[in-house]
């Protein structure tokens, strides 16, 4: 089904014309399943056609109107899902489509999986159903003014009081004080807080624990609590629907049963009792949400990409010829090989996130039954991938923007508040920077046991070949042999054990391992995004190996498998060649098969990003519009500006016409 909101007439029918492939199947390879498409389409269509989901005015909003409007939205989304009965998949797909960062995000997202993944069970009976009906407002209140990335530097504390079988939670300094909690600043009335337990003197670090913030009666804050919202943040619109808050406790007195306490006990004398659980576990709610934040990559990115093929199909620059038709920037090689390695990109990430939400729910299964040996890798490949596909994310939306030219940096684009609203998704749930450290981490420990003939397991287990993969040079004779998986599997890997053999080798010279750590970690950081990348490409083939149907689908899939590929070994060659896992004659047949496959490409553009089924609602772009109609929407678009209210500017009194009307010359005029 076409994903037109109205337009009459398709100003890119001849691009659709010229696909090789059924797209209602590829819809299908990139949602997962025909049921998928369906209930994405049917949510899509809810939202699009419903008047208080409208955000055409969005970014013209005050923080308060547009506060005000999430507000709005929240409780309309809330109530259509209890009228409609939808499920959790239609409702989470529903707030997918309402593209508005609000308090729910934290409540689903954090406050809820927090108090089910560290909670006991007598404590979900009692939180998770009042959390279900709303009765009341969750947030996840972990980052500190003074502490974000640093997770065991928190301090705010929960003392133990004995006496009255209660927790003291309190800001002890200025740098204590909550800050960033999203839905904190204004909406929620409870959080889980992150502090340190103390309990007959004694620091026992880190644990989380819900904290009843605002009256259940008229929503002011209780005795002891202060809040507010930390204020506008960057970009129109965008985040700034969220009340990201501060918090601050004076001796805010809990009972003990509010110590989430799966993980670890207070018992009523004032014991600690840790369970034989990894404390680690304290972080689940993280590993969780980054894991939902990698799908989340492939929404944002495909919408950009969609928006910029779209409109690069319609845009047309020089090459007119006495009077002829001018080019479309999309038949531009350079427009191309910006632009198609981020399409491949979009379902690259598509489908290592589908591949990650499987291992986290393998892992989860495991957990349950006291198998903790996969929590590593989960940690790893979370991080890792979270880290790496939100980077290239934000820096594919901006280059989107530039893809689409000057009228790309209107906000009628629906670009910029898209990298706007996307852009923190490299800082929250873990800076990146911090995140790719903890992967190096991991494949320094990997590495340092391979010596001791420990067979590495899950998407480490390619380090165990090391023999081979430390000497083999790339068989790569013509540009064609770069079309072979193995051909490139077998550079990636090469590439990836080499760089983390090279920093372990190097670490190893330092006085002290955490002082190697430190000074190789720029090195570090790149020997962990090769090993991401690696995982990538990996499960980008493997999806290949699935049934995949319809006509000409898979040999899409294919060639932006391919592109995937070789657009990062063009982009990283200094790493292939430097660890000697090519040549350059091998590096420049890569980039001679990239051109081809661009070629390939092109007159599927269009099509592969009609794949996408987006609405004209959700990309809210008037350059991405599925009828292509471009001008006349621009056009129209322009007058709907608060500042075409009156055809004489407000202030042209007051300024515009004494400065015009003015006697005041300039001596030297
Ligand atoms: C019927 C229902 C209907 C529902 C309808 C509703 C409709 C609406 C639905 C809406 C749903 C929306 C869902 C949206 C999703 C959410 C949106 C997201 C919005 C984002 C908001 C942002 C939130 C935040 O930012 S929260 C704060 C995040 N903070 C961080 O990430 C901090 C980062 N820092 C750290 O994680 C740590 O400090 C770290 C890891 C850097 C260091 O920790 P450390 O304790 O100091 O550890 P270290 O010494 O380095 O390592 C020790 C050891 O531990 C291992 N390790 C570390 N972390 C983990 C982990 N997470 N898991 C497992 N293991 C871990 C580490 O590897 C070390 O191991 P060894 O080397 O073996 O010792
Ligand atoms: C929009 C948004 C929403 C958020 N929502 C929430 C929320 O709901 N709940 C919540 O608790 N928090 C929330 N946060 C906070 C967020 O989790 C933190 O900002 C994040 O974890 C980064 O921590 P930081 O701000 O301390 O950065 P810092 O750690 O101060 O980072 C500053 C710089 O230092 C570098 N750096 C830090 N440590 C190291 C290191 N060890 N080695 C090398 N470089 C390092 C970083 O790479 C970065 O360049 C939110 C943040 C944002 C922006």
């Amino acid at each position: 089904m076409a994903a037109v909101d109205g337009g009459e007439v398709d100003h890119l029918a001849g691009e659709r014309a010229t696909a090789h492939f059924d797209v209602d199947a590829m819809k299908v390879a990139w949602a997962g399943s025909r049921h998928a498409v369906e209930v994405n389409d049917r949510m899509a269509r809810l939202v699009a056609s419903d008047p208080v989901f409208r955000k055409d005015t969005r970014t013209m909003l005050s923080r308060k109107e547009l506060f005000k409007d999430t507000l709005k939205k929240a409780a309309h989304a809330w109530k259509r899902i209890v009228e409609l009965r939808l499920t959790e998949e239609e409702a989470n797909l529903l707030r997918l489509y309402v593209d508005q960062p609000g308090y729910v995000d934290l409540h689903w997202g954090m406050f809820v999986p927090a108090i089910k993944g560290q909670g006991t069970e007598e404590q979900q009976k009692k939180w998770v159903p009042m959390a279900y009906k709303f009765q009341i407002i969750g947030c996840y209140a972990q980052t500190e003014l003074g502490h974000g990335s640093n997770v065991q530097g928190l301090e705010t504390t929960a003392t133990f009081d004995p006496n009255t079988d209660e927790f003291v939670v309190h800001s002890p300094t200025l740098t204590s004080s909550k800050w960033w909690p999203g839905g904190l600043g204004k909406a929620s009335t409870h959080a889980v807080v992150y502090a340190r337990l103390i309990t007959q003197g004694k620091d026992y670090g880190i644990h989380g624990f819900i904290v009843q913030l605002r009256s259940l009666d008229d929503h002011s804050p209780l005795p002891g609590i202060t809040l507010g919202d930390i204020g506008g943040k960057f970009g129109s619109g965008a985040y700034n629907s969220m009340d990201n808050g501060v918090l601050r406790f004076d001796h805010v007195r809990i009972p003990r049963d509010q110590m989430l306490m799966r993980l670890s006990q207070v018992t009523r004398e004032g014991k600690y009792v840790h369970s034989d659980v990894p404390k680690q576990l304290l972080y689940g709610t993280m590993v969780y949400v980054r894991q939902t934040i990698v799908a989340d990559a492939s929404k944002a990115l495909s919408r950009a990409v969609c928006i910029a093929v779209r409109y690069s199909a319609i845009r047309k620059q020089f090459g007119s010829q006495a009077g002829g038709p001018e080019t479309q920037v999309l038949n531009y090689k350079t427009q191309q090989s910006r632009l198609f390695p981020l399409l491949a990109s979009a379902y690259a990430y598509r489908f290592v996130g589908e591949w990650l939400k499987w291992l986290y729910t393998d892992v989860m299964q495991k957990l349950e039954a006291k198998d903790y040996s996969t929590l590593p890798e989960a940690h790893a490949c979370t991080a890792g991938l979270k880290s790496v596909t939100t980077s290239a994310t934000a820096d594919a939306i901006e280059e989107c923007r530039k893809l689409c030219g000057g009228h790309g940096y209107l906000n009628s684009s629906g670009l910029p508040e898209l990298f706007a609203v996307y852009v923190p998704a490299c800082t929250y749930e873990g800076d990146n920077v911090v995140l790719l450290l903890q992967v190096a981490r991991f494949l320094m420990k990997t590495v340092s046991q391979l010596a001791s003939g420990k067979q590495p397991v899950g998407t480490t287990a390619y380090m165990g070949n090391i023999q081979y993969l430390m000497q083999c040079k790339s068989a790569v004779n013509t540009a064609g042999d770069w079309l072979n998986p193995a051909a490139i599997k077998e550079v990636f890997e090469a590439r990836a054990l080499r760089m983390a053999v090279n920093c372990a080798q190097n670490i190893s010279k330092a006085p002290s391992q955490e002082e190697g750590f430190s000074e190789l970690s720029p090195d570090l950081l790149e020997s962990a995004v090769a090993h991401v990348q690696l995982i990538i490409v990996t499960k980008f083939f493997e999806k290949l190996q699935q049934d995949i149907i319809g006509h000409g689908v898979k040999e899409q899939l294919q060639n932006l498998c391919n592109i995937y590929a070789l657009f990062l070994l063009h982009k990283h060659l200094g790493d292939f060649l430097s660890t000697g896992c090519i040549t350059p004659k091998q590096g420049a047949l890569a980039n001679e098969q990239l051109g081809r496959l661009y070629a390939q490409v092109r007159p599927n553009a269009v099509a592969l990003v009609d794949a996408f089924d987006y609405t004209d609602h959700y990309l809210s772009s008037v350059l991405g519009r599925y009828d292509g109609d471009v001008y006349p929407a621009l056009y129209a678009e322009a007058w709907k500006d608060p500042l075409n209210e009156t055809v004489i500017p407000d202030g042209y009194q007051e300024h515009l016409r004494p400065l015009l009307k003015q006697q005041l010359k300039f001596s030297r005029l």
